[in-house]
């Protein structure tokens, strides 16, 4: 009989969360930019939306409203004919935190947790639901696993990026030099402190972002680096 009330109450505060994921095509031209920024010019994107969110209540809410959203609003579509901002992932992401809040949030007990938009695999922008904190995402594949770098910062650029994805090369050209390949196939993940410490030292004060975490997959094995709390 105890038994059955402990199980009762754990019930009672049990959380779910659910993540769904919307893929649609559009172009966008980023005008904001100087002409001679390749992302100035009409280009197009296969886009990923995946929502995670808290669902309370018991209540097993589908999110198929955001990709009915999704597929009416931006498919096959120029992102600038259908948004009054600037149409980076950024500020996309940004948006459809709002709209979810605003359309699903506001009608059922349920709880946006994050909200990511992805431009290609490796690129994507990610809203805290809870904080409203915009993060991006970088992947970077090797020979010895992919490293995904997350930049965050106060708030966007007048370009509505935390920073370029563009200004990130240099790590690329870091990891293709040969000490950092070589590195990286005798230690793998265990490497992931040393580049990101490379990349706070030598790329951070050149851009604007801030780098929050670094991440290698290699395999089976994962490693993690994590920015302190008073960074
Ligand atoms: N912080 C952001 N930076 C950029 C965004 C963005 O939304 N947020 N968007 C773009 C462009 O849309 C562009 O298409 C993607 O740029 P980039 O990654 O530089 O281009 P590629 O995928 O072609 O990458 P390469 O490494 O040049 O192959 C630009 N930046």
């Amino acid at each position: 009989m105890k038994a059955k009330a402990t199980s009762e109450n754990s019930l009672a505060d049990e959380q779910i969360t659910i993540s769904e994921r919307f893929d649609f095509s559009a172009s966008h031209e980023l005008r904001l930019l100087p002409d001679s920024h390749k992302c100035h010019r009409n280009h197009g994107h296969n886009y990923s939306v995946t929502a995670s969110a808290l669902v309370r209540d018991g209540a097993r809410e589908s999110l198929s409203a955001l990709g009915d959203y999704l597929a009416e609003t931006f498919d096959h579509r120029l992102l600038n004919d259908r948004v009054p901002f600037h149409p980076t992932c950024e500020h996309l992401t940004a948006h459809l935190a709002e709209w979810f809040r605003d359309t699903i949030e506001s009608a059922a007990p349920i709880m946006l947790v994050a909200m990511v938009v992805s431009e290609t695999t490796t690129t994507s922008a990610r809203c805290d639901g809870v904080t409203g904190e915009i993060t991006i995402s970088k992947t970077f594949p090797t020979g010895h696993g992919d490293i995904t770098l997350v930049l965050g910062a106060d708030d966007l650029d007048e370009f509505g990026f935390v920073t370029d994805f563009g200004d990130l090369k240099p790590f690329a050209a870091h990891l293709r030099a040969v000490g950092t390949d070589e590195g990286l196939r005798r230690a793998g993940p265990a490497l992931v402190a040393h580049l990101a410490h490379w990349f706070v030292d030598n790329l951070e004060p050149k851009i604007r972002g801030r780098l929050v975490s670094a991440r290698i997959e290699s395999g089976t094995t994962t490693g993690l680096w994590e920015r302190g709390g008073a960074a």
